[in-house]
């Protein structure tokens, strides 16, 4: 039961792990994972196939233990404790409903197994299915359903008893393109409609980007970094980071008293570095990229040729040569009537100090 204080609901569902760890055999599936859910939060575990995501989430739902570590909920510790004794809201990619029962028999279903009046059933069940825009289906079966209307009902389902916290894995993966973006702007309004907390995962840079308050960036079984979609993005704690969320041009430098310096020994627009000197990797976004032809020649920016250039609808893309060999990538939203380099033409890139990231790892 959640804590009541003078009828009103105390804020709950702040997770916390502590020192996760998890082995299969000789591999180590989930390696000292610690993160800090506040409640209400919603936050995604976004990273590669195999990266340790669902582990995570299954240690969290009760369906894995941990080898090691804590799972906390409101600070209580749930570590050993079975799923169905948690009172966390699980959601699976493939539905996991009832195929026998009708949409309402499967939404009820949570709310039977706790012994809840059926009135009370009743209710509940036709509010929560008002919520996720299913109303008018409650007696059809699952299979009389397209994937998106059944992804809803396994999300009423979840919120049927109320938990506190939802945990979902990738409960879009199995859907076309654009009915995951429409469930993706249905799962967020939800989320600010009901203020529980969320565990979402994905391999979806851009589902994670989208939805989340903050993100977990994961590879082979630890977390990179736990930052809100815009620091993430525009600050990429490491090279994995920067290269998986995002297009991004690295480019190889050397750091020596404070100036950033390319292949060719020229100097590149970047923030100076302290008393790092050596070897390091200067990350731009494409979009950051600027190719301009009427610098081509001055010693302004990194002198080169363009080399490719493709239409993509909404932007075009260049791919740039350096004349020290570098290629990179630009990216020019097509918003202006302006002309545009063409293939073989001299251009100088360039970019601001303050859209660039210098990474020493
Ligand atoms: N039951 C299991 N037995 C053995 N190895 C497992 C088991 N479950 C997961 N693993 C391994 O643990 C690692 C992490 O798997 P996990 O499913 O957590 O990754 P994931 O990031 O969720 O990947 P995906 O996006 O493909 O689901 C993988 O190397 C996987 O092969």
């Amino acid at each position: 039961m959640r804590a009541k204080v003078s009828g009103t609901d105390l804020k709950t569902g702040g997770i916390a792990l502590h020192n996760l760890q998890k082995r299969y055999g000789s591999a180590t599936a989930v390696d000292d994972v610690s993160l800090s859910v506040s409640p209400g939060e919603f936050i995604s575990l976004l990273g590669p196939s195999g990266s340790g995501k669902t582990t995570t989430l299954m240690m969290v739902a009760g369906f894995e233990l941990p080898d090691s570590g804590r799972v906390l909920l409101d600070d209580r510790d749930i570590t050993r404790l079975p799923p169905h004794r948690r009172e966390l809201g699980v959601i699976f990619q493939n539905y996991a409903l009832f195929p026998h029962m009708t949409v309402a028999e499967n939404v009820a279903y949570p709310l039977r197994m706790r012994r809840v009046a059926k009135a009370e059933v009743e209710a509940r069940v036709r509010r929560v299915l008002d919520q996720v825009h299913l109303g008018a289906l409650a007696s059809r079966r699952p299979h009389q359903m397209s994937g998106g209307q059944q992804q809803r009902v396994a999300i009423a389902r979840a919120l049927v008893f109320d938990p506190p916290v939802l945990l979902l894995d990738e409960p879009l993966g199995a859907l076309d393109k654009k009915l995951r973006e429409h469930l993706r702007g249905e799962i967020k309004t939800l989320h600010k409609e009901v203020g529980k907390t969320m565990i979402y995962v994905t391999h979806d840079q851009d589902e994670a980007l989208a939805m989340s308050d903050r993100v977990a960036v994961m590879h082979e079984g630890r977390i990179r970094q736990v930052s809100a979609p815009q620091e993430l993005y525009r600050r990429p704690a490491d090279l994995f980071v920067a290269s998986f969320v995002g297009e991004v041009n690295l480019i190889p430098v050397k750091l020596k008293s404070g100036v950033v310096y390319g292949g060719a020994g020229e100097k590149l627009p970047a923030a100076p570095w302290p008393d790092a000197d050596g070897d390091a990797t200067l990350c731009v976004r494409p979009e950051h990229l600027h190719l301009d032809p009427s610098a081509a020649g001055s010693s302004h920016g990194v002198p080169g040729h363009v080399v490719g250039r493709t239409f993509m609808g909404d932007a075009t893309i260049f791919e740039f040569r350096s004349d020290s060999g570098l290629r990179l990538t630009s990216k020019v939203l097509n918003i202006s009537a302006e002309s545009m380099p063409d293939v073989g033409d001299a251009c100088a890139a360039s970019w601001a100090v303050s859209d660039a990231t210098v990474l020493t790892e």
